[in-house]
């Protein structure tokens, strides 16, 4: 409370008699000049004002007012107890029988100590939202809560989203430092999340409150991508960074061929035609992208003639194919493998783990039981849509003479919703290399065998089940048929049917596409309009990348302290205007001197000095001794050869120090 505010206002049921209250009537040195205005608001006074003491004896040490009717208590032998005091001392029972604290204290005016009323004074008032960028009031809250102001929170404000770590802001100073180990859990309480850790449900959209809108006005959300998309997109990115503990503690080599920081994706091998298979992200130390590893564990590549179909496959560029990088074999995992190297689709699972796992299949249950039917475990239109993606990569691989030979929903990865796509190209090939049939003729009877696994696939997602009734002769796959004729159209069981009709010469995926044909448009139309909504949300980030280039720039040059001494780097000329440019676009304050927060005002900025806006705008010291009127224009190329000339002096350095080092 402001001792100098006149609190609880009695603002009717006047008693008559004027009672003073202690700020009205025992005026600080502050209020000097206020002090004939007549006391604003009235308070009730206790009978016992003259027991408590007088708050400018607490604050300065005195009171001028003492002899001249001033009715507090002026005694300063009196101890001070501060109010977080009196809480400490009433909760400790030890305290509280020795306390010095009196009744009367208890009711003793506040004490606000002198250097908290300079700081609120000097410190800047509450940030204002004043923009065009409308924000809603929980984004208000968040923009004037204490985490902001927090030098350990690392992303304060990001697309007008908090972006923070709450049980780290409210860890007490007292608290015990916990071990800074990323893997360290103890429970939900924990107070030390993983820094890397997004916090994904800080993600949770502000309600937008459009109707209150003026014409002129835009949510902050409309500028950037929703926030669902940006989950997904952070989930995967940290996917994709997320590390493994060193190599010594995994077991793993520190590199394979050129590919290190190994990080195994599962915990215990899986199976390939028999032989423990186990699949890892790695990074390229020639590209610095990741892979997906798949190595065969203890395989010994007998022909090496098998490799080239390797190469057959790299040409292969399919959407729903996961490419394949290389093969090889290695002795670093201290065993012949066999290792394949595919591009890496992050936060990627196996159809199988999509639908035939545990946890799928109770979800699906909970589902069923929730609706009250015993329906259809993947919609028609989910169906089509998988049809068509897998009968697409067919057609491209039998095209190329090959054939897929992992159909199967442990080898079929969904990349994102509903996307899938092939994994494990040309894996099988290698592994049951043959060489006594010809190619052409083996890939024909592969060939079949893939449109047979198509139409398991497909009979095993409508009938809910990962192994069909023996799908392998259309005669016995009877009951299935049935199932899905109960809850499927006719043409999705005469796809399977031919699928899982006898191999023969005529038989073909291209046949497959004449009786899909209608709902080939269905996906294209679906694709074409994912990709525009896609189109759309980028768009809202568009500027986003050009605005932080900027940005960082002018961060650059800004108070070097290096350069302090340098009189080029002082404050004046160029770098001055680009100090003061960077007051101009954040640090505003109105005409009460608060600040102003305006992000359209700082984009507006930075989008006329990127594109160099012949408009003119000035520029006032802090101070107001200088003004001085400049052009984007100019402030674009002063910008420019100061950033520059950072740069050529980082580079000359880093040049010379490399230089150095090999001379040594
Ligand atoms: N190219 C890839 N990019 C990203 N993740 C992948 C890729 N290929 C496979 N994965 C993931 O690796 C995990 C293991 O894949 P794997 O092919 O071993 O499946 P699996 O279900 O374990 O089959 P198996 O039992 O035959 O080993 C799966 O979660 C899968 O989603």
């Amino acid at each position: 409370m402001n001792p100098h505010q006149p609190s609880n206002p009695i603002t009717h049921g006047s008693s008559g008699i004027s009672i003073k209250s202690p700020s009205a009537t025992c005026l600080s040195e502050n209020q000097d000049t206020t002090a004939t205005k007549p006391a604003p608001k009235t308070i009730p006074s206790s009978s016992s004002s003259s027991k408590r003491t007088c708050r400018n004896v607490i604050i300065h040490g005195f009171c001028k007012f003492q002899d001249k009717g001033c009715e507090f208590n002026h005694d300063a032998e009196k101890p001070i107890v501060l109010p977080q005091q009196l809480v400490n001392h009433s909760t400790s029972p030890e305290t509280s029988r020795n306390s010095s604290v009196s009744a009367g204290s208890i009711h003793a005016p506040v004490f606000v100590p002198k250097s908290t009323q300079i700081q609120e004074k000097a410190s800047p008032p509450r940030p204002i939202l004043t923009n065009m960028y409308h924000n809603t009031d929980s984004a208000n809250a968040r923009l004037t809560s204490p985490i902001q102001q927090s030098p350990h929170n690392r992303f304060p404000f990001v697309n007008g989203q908090h972006y923070m770590y709450p049980q780290q802001q409210q860890q007490h100073p007292s608290t015990p430092m916990m071990p800074q180990d990323p893997y360290f859990y103890m429970n939900n309480h924990h107070p030390f999340p993983q820094p890397s850790q997004t916090q994904y449900h800080q993600y949770a959209p502000s309600l937008p409150h459009v109707a209150n809108l003026q014409n002129h006005q835009r949510l902050v959300q409309s500028f950037f991508i929703p926030d669902n998309l940006k989950e997904q997109l952070l989930k995967r990115n940290d996917a994709t960074v997320a590390a493994a503990a060193s190599a010594k503690e995994t077991g793993l080599p520190e590199q394979v061929h050129v590919y290190h920081s190994l990080y195994r994706m599962e915990d215990k091998p899986g199976k390939v035609l028999g032989h423990p298979s186990w699949v890892y992200k790695a990074m390229c130390r020639t590209n610095g992208k990741y892979y997906t590893m798949v190595r065969i564990e203890g395989f010994r590549l007998v022909n090496e003639q098998a490799m080239n179909i390797v190469k057959q496959w790299r040409k292969i560029k399919h959407a729903n194919i996961v490419a394949i990088r290389e093969a090889f074999t290695t002795r670093a995992f201290g065993d012949s493998s066999l290792v394949f190297v595919y591009d890496y689709h992050p936060c990627s699972i196996t159809l199988f783990e999509a639908y035939f796992s545990p946890q799928a299949q109770a979800l699906l249950h909970a589902r069923f039981q929730a609706a009250g039917i015993n329906g259809m475990p993947v919609p028609e239109t989910t169906l089509w849509s998988f049809i068509t993606q897998m009968a697409s990569a067919l057609k491209t691989i039998h095209s190329a003479g090959l054939s897929a030979r992992t159909m199967e929903p442990t080898k079929i990865i969904m990349t994102s919703k509903n996307r899938l796509r092939i994994s494990c190209a040309g894996l099988v090939d290698v592994l049951q290399f043959d060489t006594t049939t010809q190619q052409a003729q083996r890939a024909t009877v592969h060939q079949q065998e893939d449109l047979l696994s198509f139409g398991k696939l497909i009979v095993s997602l409508a009938c809910n089940s990962p192994t069909p009734t023996n799908a392998t002769a259309a005669t016995s796959v009877m009951p299935s048929f049935e199932y899905m004729s109960r809850f499927y159209s006719p043409d999705l069981k005469n796809v399977a049917y031919y699928l899982l009709g006898k191999p023969a010469l005529l038989k073909s995926i291209d046949e497959v596409f004449t009786m899909i044909g209608p709902r080939l448009l269905h996906e294209l139309n679906s694709s074409q309009y994912y990709t525009d909504t896609l189109e759309a949300n980028l768009s809202n980030e568009l500027e986003n990348s050009r605005l932080v280039k900027l940005m960082s720039k002018l961060n650059f040059i800004n108070e070097r302290p290096e350069f302090e001494k340098d009189p080029r780097w002082q404050e004046t000329g160029d770098r001055y205007m680009i100090k003061l440019f960077r007051d101009y676009i954040f640090h505003q304050v109105n005409e009460m001197g608060v600040p102003v927060v305006d992000m359209g005002h700082v984009i507006a900025c930075i989008n006329k000095l990127d594109t160099g806006a012949d408009e003119s705008i000035m520029l006032t010291s802090r101070e107001d001794q200088t003004s001085i009127i400049v052009t984007y224009k100019e402030l674009k190329s002063c910008i420019a050869s100061a950033f520059n000339e950072i740069n050529t002096k980082a580079h000359s350095t880093t040049h010379g120090a490399t230089a150095g080092n090999k001379k040594k």
